[in-house]
């Protein structure tokens, strides 16, 4: 008997097909975010610089960048949770940035989130079965079909059916995050954002969770905004993939091309420092990367000297 690798091996494997050809179902334009600061009215903190990408219909978007450089700002733009200052964030047509709460709230359902933390996004006094129930009677569904709704979620997720009545502290991180999961998909959305869904887990349960995304991608066709810091995570699960730096997106293409040949030096130093199973292919990366921070070093020092 063979045992089933994983398909997550940095550098190994191929994302989920090809990208499909269609018109976006989120399309972000020139969308600049700002929050407020204490003391400085007139000179708010612009997180986002006018970030424009694409999702389309059941189609992965990684979103990679070091951390601070906006990618959960982005995110939180989508569902509604950050001050967009201008641009738009079109959603099947409807600038949902500048929607009316009726049409945002209705729009919503379609869009959903899974967080980083399993430990800390699900209500730890509520059951499995009442997490999963409780937005499917929330939007009218009677008490009867959410039962029924909720041990098929269970199922989607891979978790067995006595997991219902037991309470999220009774499960690991992996099966914490599955009934995230489980709970995204309850409403059938066509987006779901999910941000580093799988960086609190350990490498193999991060596997494992990454082939349950793919697999319920393509069997129900919802698209993601996958966040990450992480590019071997992201050439993983992605068709396409945009870089994030200091709050713009500074390359955005085809996975494939973006992860085998970067050409903005941001990215290249973020793939230069991604794990490799092949310690001689590590220490050309490691030799690469060190060269490419000098050249960095050098340019900002020139930088300085000239301002
Ligand atoms: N509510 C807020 N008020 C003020 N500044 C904020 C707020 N939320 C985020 N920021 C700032 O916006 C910048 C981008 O944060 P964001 O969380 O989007 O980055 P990120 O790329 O997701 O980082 P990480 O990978 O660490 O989560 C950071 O400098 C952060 O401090």
């Amino acid at each position: 008997m063979t045992t089933p690798q994983p398909t997550y091996l940095p550098g190994g494997g191929s994302p989920v097909g090809g990208a499909p050809a269609a018109a976006p179902l989120l399309d972000v334009r020139d969308l600049v975010v700002e929050y407020p600061r204490p003391g400085h009215r007139k000179d708010p903190f612009r997180v986002l610089k006018s970030v424009s990408l694409d999702v389309r219909p059941g189609e992965c978007v990684g979103l990679v960048g070091e951390s601070g450089s906006g990618k959960t700002t982005l995110g939180r733009a989508v569902l509604g949770l950050a001050p967009v200052a201008s641009g738009t964030i079109d959603y099947r047509g409807t600038d949902i940035a500048h929607a009316d709460r009726h049409t945002r709230r209705k729009m919503g359902s379609e869009i959903q989130v899974v967080f980083q933390d399993p430990y800390t996004s699900l209500n730890p006094s509520m059951t499995v079965g009442d997490i999963l129930a409780e937005p499917l009677t929330a939007n009218g569904v009677s008490r009867s079909e959410a039962r029924s709704r909720v041990r098929d979620l269970l199922d989607q997720v891979r978790l067995p059916s006595d997991a219902l009545g037991r309470l999220p502290r009774e499960f690991s991180g992996g099966q914490r995050q599955r009934v995230a999961i489980a709970r995204a998909l309850a409403l059938e959305p066509r987006l779901i954002i999910c941000d580093e869904p799988v960086s609190a887990l350990d490498l193999s349960t991060q596997a494992r969770v990454l082939d349950l995304f793919v697999e319920i991608q393509e069997r129900t066709g919802v698209a993601y905004l996958f966040i990450t810091h992480d590019l071997t995570v992201v050439r993983h699960v992605s068709h396409r993939v945009a870089v994030m730096y200091h709050g713009e997106i500074v390359e955005w293409g085809e996975t494939d091309a973006v992860t085998r040949t970067p050409e903005h030096p941001y990215t290249q130093r973020l793939w230069m420092a991604a794990p490799v199973p092949d310690p001689d292919e590590q220490m050309r990366r490691r030799a690469e990367r060190q060269r490419l921070l000098a050249i960095q070093a050098e340019q900002d020092e020139q930088a300085g000297a000239v301002a």
